[in-house]
């Protein structure tokens, strides 16, 4: 994902120097390849060196792995209050959780973007903990507008659901293609053709979803013939069993996971 962003970033020409806040010094780097270093010591140890103080560091690793990346952060962060912010994607991991490995009065942002990020059409939502600064906040809101649209919120305890909405929820898209493209073979359609019609009708159909200002609901009627075909296939999708609360349950799992991800 922090790859994905950063290709976000580099599409749109948003050269670090471009993303550093006005205010801040020009030898400040709101993003740079150090980012990207697998070993965060190491990467740490080379902005310093280099006299390199970041206004801003993204933490793009797994949960699971804050553990041993966060706290050797620390040297760049320096006294909390006055050092980089801290700009987190993670799943789950909160802002509570994260300001306990991190030193004392941290500046913290929480954020959820997707993996159309890649492509500039992301959608993040995130969320700023105490003390982040109005140009911190810009500053990560850059950051988070070339990967697609930002929302802010208030409310930490919306990110969950989010995650499991916008978050994981390009996964369950890319499904829908998989299944097509298999129910499409299933009924004869050579596999080649398959794979196109589902690829191009999932991504076509988004683009209309995007392009329109319709409801998704006007969309699928306008598709809908009385008699038709598309009403035979959504007597099955939509019957309360099927669809309706296999979307409901798997939204109602992530959410949980990523609950239970909190640290
Ligand atoms: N994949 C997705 O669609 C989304 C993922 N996220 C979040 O993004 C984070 C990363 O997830 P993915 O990109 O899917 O995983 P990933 O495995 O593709 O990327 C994790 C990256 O962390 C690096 N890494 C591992 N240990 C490190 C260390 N000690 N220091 C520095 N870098 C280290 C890995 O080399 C890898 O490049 C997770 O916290 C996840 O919750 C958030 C939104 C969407
Ligand atoms: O599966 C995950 O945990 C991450 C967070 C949202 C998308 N991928």
């Amino acid at each position: 994902m922090g790859q994905a962003m950063l290709t976000g970033w580099n599409a749109r020409n948003l050269a670090p120097s471009a993303v550093v806040a006005p205010s801040l010094d020009a030898g400040h780097h709101a993003v740079s390849r150090h980012d990207l270093f697998r070993d965060t010591p190491s990467a740490v140890a080379a902005l310093l060196e280099a006299g390199t103080r970041p206004a801003a560091i993204v933490l793009a690793v797994k949960p699971q792995k804050a553990d041993a990346v966060l706290p050797a952060l620390a040297p760049l962060l320096g006294d909390g209050a006055a050092g980089p912010v801290v700009l987190s994607i993670m799943a789950g991991r909160t802002l509570a959780a994260l300001a306990a490995q991190l030193p004392a009065g941290s500046r913290l942002v929480r954020s959820m973007p997707n993996t159309p990020a890649a492509i500039g059409r992301g959608v993040t939502v995130a969320v700023a903990g105490a003390g982040v600064d109005t140009v911190q906040r810009n500053l990560c809101d850059r950051l988070l507008r070339a990967a697609g649209a930002v929302e802010w919120v208030e409310n930490e305890a919306l990110l969950d659901a989010v995650t499991a909405v916008s978050g994981s929820g390009p996964a369950y898209v890319f499904l829908l293609a998989e299944l097509l493209e298999r129910a499409g073979t299933a009924q004869g359609l050579p596999p080649a053709l398959a794979r196109t019609l589902a690829r191009a009708t999932v991504s076509g159909a988004g683009a209309l979803l995007d392009a329109l200002p319709d409801d998704a609901d006007a969309l699928r009627r306008a598709v809908t013939s009385p008699g038709g075909t598309t009403e035979q296939a959504l007597s099955v999708l939509m019957a309360p069993e099927n669809w309706p609360s296999a979307v409901s349950d798997a939204v109602r799992a992530a959410t949980e996971r990523s609950r239970a991800l909190a640290g």
